[in-house]
């Protein structure tokens, strides 16, 4: 992956660890998702509906069935798709630390087309955590977990207070 320095921990930024988390992984895999997220939400008809299979300290996976709906050329999934999807998973990998947080920059590098048809198997995995700012990779393979590799992903997520989702704007 060619990761650039804003999404790739310094030197000192500190091994994850759930120690003083607010949300367990539990509470994130009861709370389910909300259903309207265009990533994951069951009720979006043409999202993406990406499953979170299991997730941990260590590592979050999931997949997601690449249909008609999400084309970009002709019988292909569009790439900004793909990135969608790679953020989804990037962000529940954040969530999964007890952390709120949000996108604050998201690189991905396309590997192999998408086909139709076919299910991405996602992973996401925390790289480091300094203050507020926690470093992310993942990876999007073709079809089973360790299939060919199809996407690749870093990214800079923020932890964020709760009224960034409460406030009105
Ligand atoms: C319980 C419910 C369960 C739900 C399911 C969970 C799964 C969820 C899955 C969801 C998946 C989908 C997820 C989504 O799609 S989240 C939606 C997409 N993202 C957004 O809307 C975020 C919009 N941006 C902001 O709100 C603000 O800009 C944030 C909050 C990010 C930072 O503004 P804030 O004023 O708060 O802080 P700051 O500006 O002092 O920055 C802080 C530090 O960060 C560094 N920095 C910031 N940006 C960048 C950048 N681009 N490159 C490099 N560095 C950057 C910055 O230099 C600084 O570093 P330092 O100076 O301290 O060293």
């Amino acid at each position: 992956m060619t990761a650039s320095a804003a999404t790739t921990p310094p030197p000192g930024a500190t091994v994850p660890t759930l120690a003083g988390a607010t949300i367990t992984p539990g509470d994130l895999m009861r709370a389910g998702s909300y259903d309207m997220c265009f990533g994951c939400g069951t009720g979006h008809e043409t999202g993406l509906r990406v499953q979170r299979t299991a997730f941990d300290e260590d590592v979050v996976l999931g997949h997601f069935l690449v249909t008609d709906q999400h084309q970009g050329a002709p019988g292909l999934a569009h790439g900004g798709l793909l990135a969608t999807a790679m953020d989804e998973i990037l962000g529940t990998a954040a969530w999964s630390l007890g952390k709120m947080a949000v996108t604050g920059r998201l690189e991905t590098d396309f590997r192999a087309p998408v086909p139709v048809g076919s299910t991405l198997y996602l992973k996401a995995w925390c790289t480091g955590v300094e203050g507020r700012k926690i470093y992310l990779s993942g990876e999007g393979r073709l079809g089973d977990p360790d299939g060919p590799l199809a996407v690749q992903a870093a990214a800079l997520f923020v932890e964020v207070p709760r009224e960034h989702f409460t406030k009105e704007r």
